[in-house]
C-alpha cells in the first residue's frame, strides 16, 4: 500500500493490488445480485465493470484538526477505535488537495488568528487540479482581522498552486468567502465526455462546497457516459420526457439534456435546485425544469393526488414521461408508492451508491421490468464501496 497512514486511518481498507480490488468487488456483486438476475434472466456475465485511476481521484475531503505539542495536524478517526490518527498525506486526493494539505499546515502554524479555535477542514477541488475551495471550520466568530489573515493566505495558496484558490470560513451561524467565486462556494469543472470519440461533449459544471457533488471526478465521467450511451440507444431522437429524482446541482440532467425533449428534475435541497438553475444557465439549457420536490412529493404531485404550490406556472401535463432517472441517497428509495410509481415508466435509471438497498428495491422493480444493463463503477478504491448503475426496461 502506497499510503503510510494505511490501517491507522479509518479511509482505506483494501490492501490488494487494484485488480484483485476490481476482481472481489466484481465476484461480491454477481454473488449478491445472483438469484435476481436469474429470475429477471440477465446473464451476470454482461455486468460492465468500470476501473478509477488507482490514486488522485477524489475530489472532496474532511479533516479534523489534531493539536499535538503545539503542532497542529490533519486527523482521521480510526473506524474501530475512537482514536484520532494524524494524517500528512493522502495519495487518494486529487494532486492539487495533496499540494495544498501542508500549505494549509503551514499557514496556520504561521498565524494564531488563523489557527486559534479551528477545528476542521473540507477541501473541494475540480477535475483539473486548477481550482480549490478550503474550508475552515472555528469555533469562534469570525472578524474582519480574521478575513484579513485568510486574504493573505488565499494569496500565498494561489502562487503557491499556481491554480485559483478559496477560502471559505465558517463558525456557529457565520459563513466568510475569501475568493473569487464565479458563483456561490463552487468551483467550476469542465466535463469532457467521450473525449476519444467523434461524439465529443465538453461543458462546465458547477460543485458546490455544501451541496453533494461526485466524489470521483474521473467515475463520475464514465458513469455519465455509460447513461448516455444506454440512452440513446433507446431514445435515438429527442422526442420523449425524463423525469429525475434525487437530482442534485444536476449531474444527470445537464449530461443527458441533449437525449431528451425535456426533463423534470426534482430533488429536496433548495440550495441544489438553485445550482442546477445556475447549471442550466451556464450551459444555455432550457429543456429542464427544476422543482424543490422530495422523492414522494414527486410521486403525490405527478399522479394527481395534490397540488404543490412549488409547481405554480408549470403545466405537468406537457411532459410525456417515457423514462425516470433516480439517484437516491444510501437509503434506497424504500418507499413502495414511489417503487409502484417508478413502474409506470418505460425505462428506469436506478443509480446506487449502495448495492443492499438496490437489491432491496430491485425485488419490487423486477416484477415489472427487464435488466438491460447494469454497470458496476469503482467510485472508491481502496475502499469496499460499490457503485451500481442499473438500466431496466418495462416487460
Ligand atoms: C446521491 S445524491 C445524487 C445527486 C446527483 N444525482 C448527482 O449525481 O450529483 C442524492 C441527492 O438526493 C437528495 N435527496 C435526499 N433525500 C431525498 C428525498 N427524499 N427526495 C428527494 N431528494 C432527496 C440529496 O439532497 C442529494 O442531492
Amino acid at each position: 500500500m502506497k499510503c503510510q497512514h494505511f490501517g491507522l486511518c479509518g479511509g482505506c481498507e483494501l490492501d490488494l493490488a487494484y485488480e484483485k480490488q476490481l476482481e472481489s468487488k466484481l465476484k461480491q456483486t454477481q454473488q449478491e445480485f445472483s438469484s435476481l438476475f436469474s429470475s429477471n434472466g440477465f446473464s451476470s456475465a454482461n455486468l460492465s465493470v468500470h476501473n478509477s485511476v488507482e490514486w488522485g481521484f477524489r475530489a472532496r475531503a474532511e479533516f479534523r484538526f489534531y493539536t499535538e505539542q503545539n503542532r497542529i495536524h490533519f486527523a482521521m478517526s480510526n473506524r474501530e477505535k475512537n482514536h484520532r490518527t494524524p494524517i500528512t498525506q493522502c495519495p487518494i486526493l486529487l494532486p492539487i488537495i495533496q499540494k495544498a494539505m501542508p500549505l494549509v499546515i503551514e499557514s496556520l502554524e504561521a498565524d494564531e488568528t488563523l489557527r486559534t479555535k479551528v477545528y476542521a477542514c473540507n477541501f473541494l477541488a475540480n477535475i483539473e487540479s486548477q481550482e480549490i475551495i478550503i474550508s475552515l471550520i472555528y469555533h469562534k466568530r469570525l472578524d474582519s482581522i480574521w478575513e484579513q489573515k485568510a486574504q493573505n493566505m488565499r494569496d500565498r495558496l494561489h502562487t503557491a498552486l499556481n491554480a485559483t484558490a478559496h477560502i471559505i470560513g465558517r463558525a456557529k451561524n457565520q459563513k466568510i468567502l475569501v475568493g473569487d467565486f464565479d458563483y456561490d462556494s463552487c468551483v467550476r469543472e469542465s466535463l469532457r465526455l467521450f473525449a476519444d470519440s467523434k461524439q465529443k461533449q465538453n461543458y462546465t459544471f458547477f460543485k458546490q462546497e455544501s451541496s453533494f457533488s461526485q466524489p470521483n471526478p474521473f467515475i463520475n465521467t464514465k458513469m455519465l457516459e455509460f447513461v448516455i450511451t444506454h440512452l440513446k440507444a433507446l431514445y435515438p431522437q429527442p422526442d420523449n420526457d425524463m423525469l429525475e429524482l434525487y437530482c442534485g446541482g444536476g449531474n444527470f440532467s445537464i449530461a443527458l439534456s441533449g437525449v431528451f425533449r425535456q426533463i423534470l428534475a426534482t430533488e429536496v435541497v433548495k440550495s441544489a435546485i438553485s445550482l442546477l438553475q445556475q447549471n442550466m444557465e451556464q450551459n444555455f439549457c432550457e429543456n429542464i425544469t427544476p422543482v424543490r420536490l422530495n422523492a414522494l412529493e414527486t410521486q403525490v404531485a405527478l399522479s394527481g393526488e395534490r397540488e404543490f404550490f412549488r409547481l405554480r406556472g408549470i403545466d405537468i401535463k406537457r411532459f410525456s414521461f417515457d423514462c425516470v432517472l433516480i439517484d437516491p441517497p444510501r437509503s434506497g428509495v424504500n418507499e413502495l408508492k414511489i417503487l409502484h410509481f417508478l413502474q409506470q415508466f418505460n425505462t428506469i435509471v436506478y443509480v446506487s451508491c449502495k448495492p443492499h438497498t438496490l437489491l432491496q428495491d430491485l425485488q419490487t422493480l423486477i416484477q415489472s421490468h427487464n435488466i438491460l444493463h447494469f454497470g458496476l463503477f469503482d467510485q472508491f478504491p481502496h475502499t469496499h464501496h460499490r457503485e451500481c448503475i442499473v438500466i431496466l426496461r418495462q416487460k
